[in-house]
């Protein structure tokens, strides 16, 4: 605790409101490289457990660089700086006991790292959408990746700057192999367990 700053002790709980709520609050967090499908299979998830009565919110890298974000690069030391923003953001939405959904490219393991700590590895669902880059690079999506191969963005994650895989994801996508419904279902079973709230 810094000084001069005293912890204040709020009334209303985070086991308060995940028993109002009847399902347990986490992040989930996707990574992978800029095209590979976290926006779209993130997007899916939300309206499926929000359909399902699951208190919902999303966090997308676009959104947060616009708000949150501004004015921060894609250098090494700003992309941490933005990972560390969104998983202190995170933090608060899983104590007010919502399922946290987060599309980043969060590039580097020790950034990723970084914010399992900062939101509690308990609390925290790596999806490591998995779509090789060639696929990435021949979707493009919004015109970068061309940019970036004449140059005309610096520091393109894939091109220009490093993306270190996940080593052990709790769940990996190939969207060369599984469609975006099939892959929200199967996420959508593998939060079953973890979403239960027992009295
Ligand atoms: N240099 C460079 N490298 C990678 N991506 C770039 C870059 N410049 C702009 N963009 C756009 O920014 C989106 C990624 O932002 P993130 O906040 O998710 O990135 S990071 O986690 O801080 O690395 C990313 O969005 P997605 O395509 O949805 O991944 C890009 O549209
Ligand atoms: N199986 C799949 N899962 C997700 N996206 C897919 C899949 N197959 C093709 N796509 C397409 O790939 C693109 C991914 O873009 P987007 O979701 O914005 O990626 P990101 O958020 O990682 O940059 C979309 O145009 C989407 O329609």
């Amino acid at each position: 605790m810094k000084k001069n700053i005293v912890e204040h002790k709020y009334s209303v709980s985070r086991e308060d409101r995940t028993r109002k709520n009847q399902h347990q609050s986490m992040v989930i967090w996707f990574t992978g490289l800029s095209g590979s499908g976290k926006s779209t299979i993130a997007n899916s998830l939300e309206k499926r457990l929000f359909k399902e009565g699951i208190s919902t919110y999303s966090l997308d890298g676009d959104n947060i660089r616009s708000g949150l974000s501004k004015g921060l690069s894609f250098s090494r030391e700003d992309r941490h700086e933005n990972n560390r923003r969104i998983a202190e953001v995170a933090k608060l939405f899983v104590d007010a006991g919502i399922v946290t959904i987060g599309a980043f490219i969060s590039p580097l393991k020790e950034d990723r790292e970084q914010a399992k700590d900062i939101i509690g590895k308990e609390n925290f669902v790596e999806v490591f959408v998995n779509t090789p880059l060639e696929v990435c690079e021949e979707r493009d999506v919004k015109g970068f990746y061309k940019k970036a191969r004449q140059g005309e963005i610096k520091n393109f994650t894939g091109i220009s700057a490093p993306y270190e895989a996940p080593e052990n994801p709790d769940i990996k996508i190939n969207t060369e192999e599984e469609s975006a419904e099939e892959a929200v279902e199967r996420l959508y079973e593998f939060l079953q367990q973890k979403l239960k709230f027992d009295e």
